[in-house]
Parts: structure tokens; sequence; C-alpha cells
């Protein structure tokens, strides 16, 4: 025990005069002694280090971050100092060690000891006098050389493990964005940027008809379950979802309830913001399994005919060509930079990059399914279809029994009468519901009322479009 605390206060002293060296040496001298002290432990010690860094290439690495939430708690015990923080995504406070602070702990009767290493790495910017400065930060595990077998087979493992456990207990869902330019510096290199993710949608609270829902439940669960099987037949563990239908008919709170019955995060993608496909392909090798990746409005945030166009011929790494951009006006302003094509979007479904993470779901929405490419609705990419319509009897009964707690009522029938002909959203149903929450039967009268105009004003539509036909035809004859 002796030798190891002995060795404890070896490394700190070195820890010590090698921050001291950094504060007071000229650089050149502090490379020197940095360099002949690193070299000397090597000499002298018996013991290996291992460098976690937290860049691993593009993306943080998950090792790094498992380390980080594996050390949180045990710094709160046993560090001298230590940094506090409340993670917007965390429900606690977290403990994460300061530059150069040491940990040691016992892992089977071996002792192992952590450090934490930040340096700030000045980056001079092309064409310009300015320079921005990037922090290096990393971990260091260091244990005995005899040791090596079980630090990787056991130890490294039993940390990603507890870490794993630590996180879901402690973390609330996450949602990201592509299209911040965060300010906290935690989030400055990303390319994601998170928030907490609390939505309260559930499949419970979803008006949809009762075997469609358990039909998308189950399609659910068993893509859950699915992980050996998807490998069994040679296919990526990834679900494409096409969610259509009028505005209001609950797309965006179906991912919400999705996300919330798996249990994942959801990576909002908002591709008039995206360059063009290489950084399209950046940002889904960015994300994490057991993620949902959402593009909503589709039709509206690329164009959709670029695969039929003549193809002008590329020179090496030059993008596919420019698209024209159909869709709302606002956003076509948004996608003027963007050179995200059609082909790029199949490719980052279902192409080879597709896969490089497992357990995703990939959600579209549109209001408009017929002005999607065939291509992006094949089964590989869009595997489920699910039309989401008009409010049906079905739909609104679980609406009352949400919104005015109600489970039947003799005004019921009434409503059954006129749902299918009102062609109402869900969304305009809730908010009849919701003016007289506490006014069941007012509220249901109302709706009653909403719901005959409706009705009214869709049949007169309809004769009004006979008259019209009727007299183009006429005019046609003479
Ligand atoms: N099927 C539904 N079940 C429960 N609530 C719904 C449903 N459809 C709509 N709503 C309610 O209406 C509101 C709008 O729904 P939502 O945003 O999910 O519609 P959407 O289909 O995504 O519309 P858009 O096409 O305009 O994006 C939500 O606040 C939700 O509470
Ligand atoms: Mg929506």
């Amino acid at each position: 025990m002796e030798v190891w605390s002995n060795l404890g206060s070896i490394m700190a002293a070195v820890i010590f005069i090698r921050t001291m060296a950094k504060e007071y040496l000229p650089p050149e001298f502090y490379g020197f002694l940095s360099k002949s002290l690193r070299s000397l432990i090597g000499i002298v010690s018996s013991h290996i280090s291992v460098v976690i860094e937290e860049n691993d290439g593009m993306k943080v690495s998950e090792v790094y971050e498992a380390v980080q939430t594996y050390l949180s708690v045990r710094s709160c015990s046993a560090a001298k100092r230590l940094k506090l923080k409340k993670p917007q995504h965390n429900k606690e406070f977290t403990f994460s060690m300061a530059r150069n602070e040491q940990i040691a702990e016992e892992y089977e009767g071996i002792k192992v000891w952590w450090v934490f290493h930040s340096s700030e790495r000045k980056q001079q910017i092309m064409f310009s006098w300015n320079s921005t400065s990037e922090e290096k930060r990393y971990y260091k595990l260091t244990f005995h050389k005899k040791h090596k077998h079980i630090i990787f087979d056991q130890y490294l493992p039993h940390v990603m493990a507890e870490a794993k456990t630590l996180e879901i207990r402690s973390r609330y869902r996450k949602i990201y964005t592509n299209q911040s330019n965060s300010r906290d510096y935690e989030y400055r290199n990303r390319v994601w940027t998170p928030v907490v993710f609390d939505h309260p949608a559930t499949f419970g609270t979803l008006a949809l008809e009762p075997e469609l829902k358990q039909d998308i439940m189950e399609d659910l669960q068993r893509f859950l379950r699915g992980e050996k099987y998807y490998r069994q037949v040679g296919r990526a563990w990834k679900r494409g979802y096409l969610l259509y239908g009028p505005p209001g008919t609950g797309k965006s709170s179906m991912i919400a309830a999705m996300a919330n019955f798996l249990d994942y995060d959801i990576y909002d993608l908002e591709l008039t913001q995206v360059k063009n496909n290489t950084e399209l392909r950046k940002l889904l090798f960015t994300t994490t399994n057991k993620s949902i990746i959402v593009i909503e409005d589709i039709d509206c945030s690329l164009d959709l005919s670029d695969r039929k166009k003549k193809k002008k011929p590329q020179k090496d790494g030059e993008e596919d060509e420019k698209p024209s951009k159909p869709g709302k006006p606002d956003e076509r302003e948004s996608n003027e930079d963007s050179k995200v094509t059609l082909s790029g979007v199949l490719n980052f479904t279902d192409g080879l990059w597709s896969c490089c993470g497992s357990e995703r779901l990939f959600v579209f929405t549109t209001n408009h399914v017929d002005r999607l490419d065939p291509a992006l609705l094949r089964s590989g990419r869009m595997d489920k279809h699910i039309l989401l319509t008009f409010c049906t009897f079905g739909a609104f009964k679980i609406l009352a029994r949400n919104y005015l707690s109600i489970e039947d009522h003799e005004l019921f029938p009434d409503i059954g009468d006129l749902t299918e002909a009102a062609q109402m959203t869900p969304a305009d149903v809730t908010e009849h519901l919701m003016k007289m929450a506490d006014h069941p039967s007012r509220a249901l009268e109302n709706l009653i009322q909403a719901l005959r105009e409706a009705k009214e004003r869709i049949a007169t539509a309809a004769l009004k479009g006979i008259s019209e036909e009727n007299a183009s035809a006429t005019e046609g004859q003479v």
C-alpha cells in the first residue's frame, strides 16, 4: 500500500513541477523539461498510461464521455478540487475533476490513477491576423503493466457499463438541432446542439384509431428487439417512417410519442441549414445510437426532382448542382446556400454511411406525399408509411378522455355522426375541448356546432365545384 501512496505522491509532485514550470518558464524550456520528465517517468516506472482524448476525429469520443460520467461520482468523494455543474440535460448537479486533478481507485485489488488534463492550443485562422483557441482535454489512466489485461478486458468495460447506468439514471432525454451557433464552449465545436427534451406526448395521449396505434407500437417494439435479426439478414439496424397528412393531425406529436416510447434522443435535422451533401454526411456520422433522426416537411426543404435532372459532369470532390427551391417562400430564402440534393438525402437514409451507427429511426414528415420522389419512399428508406388524417370518432374518444376526463356522454352519438363528414383535424378538435375543459357538456355542444359548420362548408364547396365543372363543360360544348 505504501508503494502505491508513494507513487501517487511522486505523480502529484511531477504534476506540480510541470504546472509551475508551465507558468514560469519560457515555452522552449518548459517543452524540454516536460519531455525529460515524461521519459524519466517512463524509465523508472513499471506503469503504463492510457490517454483518452475528448475529440475522436469529428465527434466527441464516446469513451471520453463515459469516463467523465464515471469519474463524476468518484471525484465527488476523492478529488480535492472539483468543478461543479448543472448541465441543462441533467437532473442533478454533476462534478468533474479540475485541471491536473488526480483520483486513485482500486478495482479487484488493482490500483489505478486517473488524471484530468486540459491545455489550450492557439490556432491561426487562415488569411487573418486573428487566432482562435481550442482546448484539448483528456483523461490519463495509469496502472501497473502486469495488470494490463485485467484493465483492458475487465476494468474499462466496467467503466463503460457503469457510466451508461449512471447516465440513464441522471439525464433527461435530449433533442438536438443543427441550427445553432452556440456560444457555450461545450457545444461550440460540435455540429449538433442539444437541449432537454421534455415533450409530454405519449401513445396514450395520441388520438389515433386504436388499431393503427397498436400496429405502430408493435412495429416499434419489434424494431427494439431486432438487433440479432437485422444482423442475421444483413441489414443495418435502422428503420424509416414517413408520417404524412394535413397540418394539425399529429405528425410532430407522434415523433415525440415515439421518442418517449423508445426512450431515444431526437435529432431534428433542419435541412435548409445544411450546406452540402458532405456536411449532411457529417451530421449523420455524429448522431448517437438509440436516436430518431427527423426531417420535418421534407418536401419544403429539398428539391425532390434532382434525381430526374440530367446531371452535369462533375469534377472530383465537387458537390452536386444547386437545386431550385420549391416550398414555402421563407424557407426558400434560408435554403439559398444549401446544396443538399435528393441523392444526398437518399444516401443519408440508405447509403453505405447510414449504417455507421445502429438503432436509429429516420422519420420524415410531409403534408404532400404526392410531391415526394418514389426513390425516397421505397422500403429500406421509408419502411412504414403512416397517414395521419382528420379526427375520427375513435380518435375523438381519446381526446375526450384526455381533455375532458370523460369516457362517455349522451352527446357522443351526435359527434360520431358528424366526424367523418366534417373533416376536422385533431388540432382543431382539441381547441374546442380546451376552451371549456371545466364544462364537458358545453365543450361538446360547441364542438358539435363547429362540426356542423365544417360539414356545411365542405358540402357548399363540393356543390360549387360541381356547378363550376358543369359550367365549363357547357362552355366547351358551345
Ligand atoms: N392525433 C393527435 N392526437 C393528439 N393531439 C393532437 C393530434 N393531432 C394534433 N394534435 C394536437 O394539435 C397540435 C398540433 O399537432 P402537431 O404539431 O402534432 O401536428 P402536425 O401534424 O405536426 O402539423 P404540421 O403538419 O402543421 O406540422 C398539437 O399541440 C397536439 O396537441
Ligand atoms: Mg408538425
